[in-house]
């Protein structure tokens, strides 16, 4: 427990070990607990915490053991993005069997963290002194987002990464508490964040699905398998995609449309429980299409008006320790408003392109109304999760996948 040196331990002699999932660290946070008892818990949304000033918030950093220091990541110097990505492409997230790792790139690192309104000391990092070496980073980003009828400005918390020569040590934790330390300062007090891992206590659960676009490389390299009884010829044809989009008047979104999109995007958020508030400068930022990291589309009716948007980005996986394949180049849905076509031939469309850009597979979770095109559009259900939480705020009754209208990158 090398970072949790400064609590001190005072554990009964012959304590036995406590089981595993006895959250030590989220149970001192103000997150909802899996033991809360609901006769003496709130049954209004609300903070968890009491309301705090900045002036209650301690001003030095948290204290890191000897040989270790923080650092705020300057992301305007391509030396150190590059070193938060090479943070992040050997030590990020895995699938459960080690077959594939996350490589968010550089362009998508600079794109996901710095938005509008972003603040430099939110890209907190911890070096080895001595060499300086980042083995250590969480990221915050600033966020208004309305969890049923209440408007909150946020952090979305994202990246949070340890050397796994590190690993183990309580430093996920520090990590954390600075990072909160560094958002209270700015009198921002709840934060959005997803994870694979199951903490307390998720606001709501949400499935991925995968729709193969190049099933025999898919099969190659061991993300999915043929089905019982399918040949691979069988197989291909099953996935094979018109050469290019059907629907009249769909292209490239461009700035121009930005207004339009917004107004089409903040009219479908309405309907969900948790969902962003975007300006006209966050639509500019997060939907204005970047080569290799965000893919976006309009369709444009007959009278020269938007009508539909849909959105994708771009995050490849290395594939671990495989002979001939070394990256899997997926594409995840982003925000998507149907508008004058229907969803699944709007969504067919997105995928015909993903297609033609050489994409192997087209990922999308259960949330917004993707539901209603997932099974009709050949997606298969994968094995992964993705919780959402939310930190100082509790939600008294659990959201359906269908109620998030939220994407975290
Ligand atoms: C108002 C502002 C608030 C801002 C903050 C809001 C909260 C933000 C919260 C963060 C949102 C992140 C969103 C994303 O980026 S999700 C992606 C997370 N990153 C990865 O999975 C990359 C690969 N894994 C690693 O780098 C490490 O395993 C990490 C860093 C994940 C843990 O390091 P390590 O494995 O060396 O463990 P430890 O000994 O230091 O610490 C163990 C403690 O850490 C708890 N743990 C484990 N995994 C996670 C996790 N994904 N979120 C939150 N907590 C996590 C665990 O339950 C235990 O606590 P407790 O069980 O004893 O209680
Ligand atoms: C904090 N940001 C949350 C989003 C990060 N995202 C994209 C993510 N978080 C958890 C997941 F469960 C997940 N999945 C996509 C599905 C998938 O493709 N699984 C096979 C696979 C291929 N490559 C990898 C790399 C790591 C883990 C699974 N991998 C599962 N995606």
């Amino acid at each position: 427990e090398l970072f949790d040196f400064l609590s001190v331990r005072t554990a009964a002699p012959n304590q036995k070990r406590q089981p595993k999932r006895n959250y030590t660290f989220w149970g001192s946070q103000p997150v909802a607990q899996f033991d809360d008892d609901p006769g003496s818990t709130p049954t209004e949304d609300g903070s968890i915490e009491g309301e705090k000033t900045v002036d209650e918030v301690q001003k030095e950093p948290y204290k890191l053991p000897a040989g270790y220091e923080w650092c705020t990541c300057d992301f305007s110097d391509d030396k150190v993005v590059q070193e938060v990505y090479n943070l992040l492409t050997t030590n990020y997230v895995e699938d459960d069997d080690n077959m594939f790792r996350f490589d968010y790139s550089a362009g998508f690192l600079k794109w996901a963290l710095m938005p509008p309104g972003s603040q430099q000391e939110w890209l907190a990092g911890v070096r080895v002194s001595h060499n300086k070496k980042l083995v250590g980073f969480i990221t915050a980003i600033p966020a208004t987002i309305r969890v049923k009828e209440q408007v909150l400005r946020m952090v979305e918390i994202n990246f949070l990464c340890v050397h796994k020569k590190l690993r183990a040590k309580r430093l996920a934790p520090v990590l954390i508490k600075e990072i909160t330390r560094r958002v209270n300062l700015h009198d921002i007090w709840q934060a959005a964040y997803t994870a694979g891992v199951v903490l307390p206590t998720p606001v709501a659960t949400c499935r991925y699905w995968h729709r193969s676009l190049n099933p025999k490389k898919l099969i190659d390299v061991g993300f999915s398998k043929l089905g019982h009884r399918m040949t691979m010829a069988r197989t291909i044809k099953l996935y094979r995609l018109p050469e290019s989009p059907r629907t009249p008047g769909f292209r490239q979104m461009h700035e121009g449309d930005s207004q339009e999109v917004l107004n089409l995007l903040s009219a479908y958020l309405e309907q969900f429980k948790l969902a962003p508030q975007l300006t006209l400068e966050e639509v500019k930022h997060w939907l204005v299409p970047r080569a290799d990291v965000i893919d976006s589309f309009v369709v444009e009716g007959a009278d020269g008006t938007i009508t539909d948007f849909a959105s994708f980005y771009t995050l490849p996986s290395s594939i671990l320790g495989h002979p001939q394949h070394s990256v899997l180049k997926a594409a995840y849905m982003y925000y998507t408003v149907p508008g004058a076509t229907q969803l699944q031939q709007l969504m067919t469309d997105v995928m015909i392109e993903a297609r033609r850009k050489g994409y192997d597979v087209f990922n999308a979770l259960d949330v917004l109304h993707n539901q209603q095109f997932l099974k009709d559009l050949k997606f298969g259900e994968g094995d992964g999760f993705l919780r959402y939480y939310l930190f100082n705020w509790r939600v008294v009754e659990k959201l359906q996948p269908s109620d998030v209208g939220l994407v975290l990158l």
